[in-house]
């Protein structure tokens, strides 16, 4: 199938899940009212997960696959109901639609490889988003959007002129109403102004196994430390550089026989795998960010 074939295959034979995300203050029956209220409004639970972070006083975190039909009719009236239960529980919670298929940009400067399995997965269904754009501040990947049919922005940028920079990167986004932003290996500092419209919904992947080697040269501050472990870690994107809430990491080793170049190369397939695992996982609603911490279900 086409990519737009599967893309509304898919959208077709999820026109009646949701999931439901909740947080909320720790205390006996949420599971028992959550599943009663789904029961009762016609709901089948497909997949549910919980967490208790401390069952002495603190929060309770819920992610809830469910299949309704009629739902895609029926969701306004759904999410209204839904009301008495958060109202009892002081629930923050997202209803989610499985055939609300992301609007996703993906941002890359030199290095493709991380876009390359972005764009495999994606061609191949196992990441179900709707790739809007590219943007760039290199021209590299050109040749490959347009091969893919996907609208692509070359954006020289520099700290210079982060503001202009980000302010046209910001008029695209609108414009193709993007709601996830993948950094790509993009190697630009996005600023608190960029940060603040998009938050909890900027993936970056750092080329390090954080909080070692935050910010640029991480291999190369490796080599020099002499590790024997090198990693990539994905990460919501906040105004602190690389500390923002981690959703997935990798790990492989390396010894004294590898220089920088090697350390590159292996990491490389650290970064694309790290990075592709988060994706998916934020495509599928199964992260929670609690403070600077998520919950990955
Ligand atoms: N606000 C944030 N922006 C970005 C983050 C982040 O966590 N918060 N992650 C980086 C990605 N990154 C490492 O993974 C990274 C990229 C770039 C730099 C850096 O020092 N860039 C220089 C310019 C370098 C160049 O032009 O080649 C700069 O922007 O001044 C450090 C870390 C993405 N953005």
């Amino acid at each position: 199938m086409t990519n737009i074939e599967l893309y509304h295959h898919f959208r077709e034979q999820n026109k009646d899940r949701a999931r439901l995300l909740i947080k909320c203050p720790d205390q006996p029956g949420i599971v028992s009212a959550v599943s009663t209220f789904l029961m009762n409004n016609g709901a089948n639970i497909i997949e549910s997960s919980q967490y208790s972070a401390d069952p002495e006083g603190g929060n309770f975190f819920i992610r809830m696959e469910f299949s309704c039909l009629d739902l895609h009719n029926r969701r306004i009236e759904i999410e209204q109901s839904f009301h008495e239960v958060s109202t009892k529980f002081n629930m923050e919670f997202q209803f989610l639609y499985v055939s609300d298929v992301k609007k996703t940009a993906i941002f890359v400067s030199k290095e493709q490889h991380c876009l390359m399995e972005l764009l495999w997965e994606w061609q191949n269904g196992d990441l179900m988003m709707d790739i809007g754009c590219i943007i760039s501040n290199n021209e590299n990947a050109e040749q490959l959007a347009k091969s893919l049919n996907i609208p692509f922005y070359y954006i020289p940028a520099n700290k210079d002129i982060r503001a202009q920079v980000e302010e046209r990167q910001l008029e695209i986004l609108k414009e193709h109403d993007i709601e996830l932003i993948i950094l790509a290996r993009y190697m630009q500092i996005l600023t608190p102004n960029f940060v603040s419209h998009y938050p909890n919904q900027i993936i970056n992947i750092h080329h390090s196994f954080l909080p070692a080697f935050i910010g640029a040269r991480p291999y190369e501050r490796a080599y020099a430390r002499g590790v024997k472990l090198i990693g990539a870690t994905s990460h919501y994107v906040t105004n602190d550089l690389d500390e923002g809430p981690i959703i997935e990491q990798g790990v492989e080793r390396v010894s004294h026989h590898d220089k920088v170049d090697d350390l590159k190369r292996i990491g490389r397939n650290i970064e694309r795998s790290v990075l592709a695992r988060a994706v998916k996982w934020h495509l599928q609603d199964r992260v929670i960010v609690d403070g600077n911490k998520t919950i990955v279900f």
